[in-house]
């Protein structure tokens, strides 16, 4: 039994809290509005959020950071991309020996373009912090707080503790692999979205299941095109960070980002979508991080680039999706050549 400060008490970390509730664990459950701490604790539900749902005994939630990070074996992030450098500075005050860092979000820092586990590495000193693992994959909290199968993948440069990370949460209901590519995992989580917004735009504008598979292939294509540039492995893309939790966010009820890019099809505003969702739409600042990275690196990124104009720029959805098609035309793999005898050795690792 592991004692474990969970910092963020939206959706994603009630229902990791879950998780690590049903393991054995105590949970130690930092969120910032005392009404809905109080409502964990005395009426063992997360009203906001997750109000269907009664919590685990071993969930103890505080408003105070201090208290939820009092003697904790590990730590798991959990809240927006874009407040993630804030709430590990006010965590930090208050670690006064080397903690596992665990994170589960999906984003990249808008203003530097780091990955959250490199945010965790920049603000948390190596005193603080003995090693750092991101948890992602194909995983709605709606589902997993009702204990629905899922799977998920832990990743760290340390094969130690990404198995440790294995341990503390997998269990009958959520089941967990390892893989190595820690690039390669965060990209995967934190691009998707992107695409996401893009699926859920081409069915609020009417468009059937072709466009939805045109947007998911070739989305993952830029994903992979993008992460290889950046050090990832192209088959981490293949994987449940990758294409997996691609296929969820692009067709599931749940996704925030499919149904803020539905509204925006439907002709909303970006400034209406993100006040009415009243949830986190990391795709939005992601599309903006990933284009700007693109260009950095002169990487293709066509959806990326249609979806920034859309979001950023006012372009419409329909002229978004009309210059999309009507691209010069491609080979659909770059690598592979016409009379090329053993076209699968380009993808030898
Ligand atoms: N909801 C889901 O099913 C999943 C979410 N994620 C990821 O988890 C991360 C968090 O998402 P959710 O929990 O779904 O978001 P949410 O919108 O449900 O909740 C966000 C939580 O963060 C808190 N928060 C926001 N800004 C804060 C700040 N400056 N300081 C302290 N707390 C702050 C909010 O009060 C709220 O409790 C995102 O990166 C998301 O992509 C990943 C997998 C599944
Ligand atoms: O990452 C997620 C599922 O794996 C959550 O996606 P949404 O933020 O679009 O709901």
């Amino acid at each position: 039994m592991a004692n474990i400060a969970v910092l963020g008490s939206g959706s994603w970390g009630t229902a990791l809290s879950i998780v690590l509730a049903d393991n054995g664990h105590r949970v130690q459950l930092w969120g910032r509005s005392k009404e809905q701490v109080d409502a964990i604790n005395e009426d063992r539900r997360n009203t906001r959020y997750l109000p269907d749902v009664t919590l685990p005994e071993n969930i103890h939630a505080y408003t105070n950071i201090a208290d939820a990070l009092n003697v904790v074996d590990a730590v798991l992030v959990v809240v927006p991309t874009k407040a993630m450098r804030d709430v590990l500075s006010l965590a930090r005050e208050h670690i006064s020996e080397p903690l596992l860092f665990v994170h589960a979000s999906k984003g990249i820092e808008p203003e530097t373009h780091l990955r959250v586990s490199q945010i965790i590495e920049e603000v948390i000193p190596e005193t603080k912090r003995s090693s750092v693992v991101v948890l992602s994959g194909p995983s709605h909290a709606e589902e997993v707080c009702k204990r629905q199968p899922t799977t998920v993948t832990s990743s760290s440069l340390q094969m130690e503790s990404a198995e440790e990370v294995q341990d503390l949460f997998m269990n009958q209901h959520f089941r967990v692999y390892t893989n190595p590519d820690l690039i390669g995992v965060e990209i995967g989580g934190a691009l998707k979205n992107i695409i996401a917004i893009g699926a859920g735009m081409t069915s609020g504008l009417g468009f059937g299941d072709n466009a939805k598979a045109a947007l998911m292939t070739r989305g993952l294509a830029e994903i992979a095109r993008l992460g290889m540039k950046l050090g990832a492995n192209p088959l981490t893309f293949a994987g449940l960070s990758g294409l997996g939790d691609l296929i969820v966010t692009c067709t599931s009820v749940h996704s925030r980002n499919w149904r803020a890019g539905n509204m925006l099809g439907k002709g909303k505003t970006v400034d209406e979508v993100e006040s009415e969702m009243g949830m986190v739409v990391e795709g939005i600042r992601t599309t903006k991080a990933a284009f700007q990275v693109s260009q950095e690196m002169n990487v293709e990124m066509p959806i990326t680039e249609e979806l920034y104009q859309v979001l950023f720029h006012d372009k419409s959805p329909k002229e978004a999706v009309s210059e999309l098609m009507g691209r010069v035309k491609k080979h659909e793999v770059e690598d592979l050549k016409f009379g090329d005898k053993d076209p699968l050795n380009h993808f030898e690792p």
